[in-house]
């Protein structure tokens, strides 16, 4: 559905500055998957977004989506997808069926057809209610919704979601994620969204792309990122000095250290070894638990910062 080779994006801005936002991204993503794209603020999620919709044109390097080429097949590749962009569009007096019919004409859809394409969209995202509503008039969440359902209008095979939950409250985001993912399973469409939020990634994607100063370095699973390169973490309690040599001997042991009640080490299955730390440490230990790593603990391993300081 996508594939990318050595995508690179600069952006001159002036004769002494060049900002290097793409460096040679290299990606494919199959028809129906799930993908989310997670990096620090400035990694380039949505420069390469951008080139994948055809909003930019990539400096170097090749992308083909739905089969067509972002720069010489613009319009086709146009035909193909749904962009849902950063914030709301532009503030709009229209009516909200109004204003969703209008996207479909724009995309050549008949008067009638768009009518009832815009009738399923707003029920299927519970707005049937707020039809006649001014777009201005709606709330944050309600606002977001539409512009998916202004996304989905020609019926994309293909879904893309700049940043679609931020400035959401829980519900709100659950309640959008409910909607694209049932969506999502009626049409079989494939969906790649950027987000800063780490929960949401790793629960609803199932598959993390993160990216970094513009270069993918990391492709997976969110299970088989954590696992591989984060471990899991067993913070016990008691006695520290004595507890250390062995926590250090537990299978896969690293980055232990001794804190103030007890110690902190990483091992690659926590369920597994906690137990045996138990077993070895007996009248030392006081309490032990495992945590599991998050896609914050991934990043910090990769890059040796913290995901969530830089955004
Ligand atoms: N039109 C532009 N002119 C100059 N620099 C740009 C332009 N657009 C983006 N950049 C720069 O390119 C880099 C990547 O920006 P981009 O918006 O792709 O990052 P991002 O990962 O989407 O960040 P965020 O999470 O904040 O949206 C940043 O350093 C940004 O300042």
């Amino acid at each position: 559905m996508i594939s990318t080779r050595a995508l690179t994006k600069d952006f001159v801005v002036n004769r002494k500055t060049t900002v290097h936002a793409v460096r040679g991204i290299s990606l494919d993503i199959g028809p129906g998957e799930l993908v989310a794209v997670l990096g620090p603020n400035g990694a380039g999620k949505t420069t390469t977004m951008r080139m994948l919709t055809t909003l930019i044109t990539p400096t170097s390097g090749t992308a083909t989506v739905a089969g067509h080429d972002v720069v010489s097949e613009a319009a086709q590749v146009r035909r193909h997808i749904g962009y849902v962009g950063q914030g709301n569009g532009a503030a709009h007096t229209q009516l909200v069926g109004d204003e969703l019919c209008v996207q479909g004409r724009i995309y050549g859809l008949d008067r009638k057809t768009a009518r009832q394409r815009s009738d399923e969209l707003l029920a299927a995202l519970d707005l049937a209610d707020l039809g006649n509503r001014k777009v201005t008039d709606l709330s944050g969440g309600q606002r977001r919704r539409l512009d998916v359902a202004i996304g989905l209008v020609h019926a994309p095979s293909l879904l893309f979601l700049d940043e679609p939950s931020t400035g959401l409250d829980p519900q709100n985001r659950a309640n959008l994620w409910a909607h694209i993912l049932r969506m999502r399973a009626e049409s079989d469409m494939t969906v790649v969204l950027t987000t800063h939020y780490l929960d949401e990634a790793d629960t609803m994607a199932e598959r993390v792309v993160i990216v970094d100063h513009g270069e993918v370095i990391a492709d997976d699973t969110p299970t088989a990122l954590k696992a591989k390169l984060a471990g899991d973490r067993i913070v016990a309690s008691g006695a520290g000095r004595a507890l250390a040599p062995i926590a250090a001997a537990l299978p896969g042991a690293r980055d232990l250290a001794v804190t103030d009640g007890g110690i902190e080490v990483r091992v690659n299955d926590g369920p597994s070894a906690l137990p045996e730390l138990v077993h070895a440490a007996g009248g030392l230990l006081r309490t032990a638990e495992v945590h599991r790593p998050t896609l914050d603990d991934v990043f910090l391993a990769l890059t040796g910062r913290n995901l969530r300081e830089n955004s």
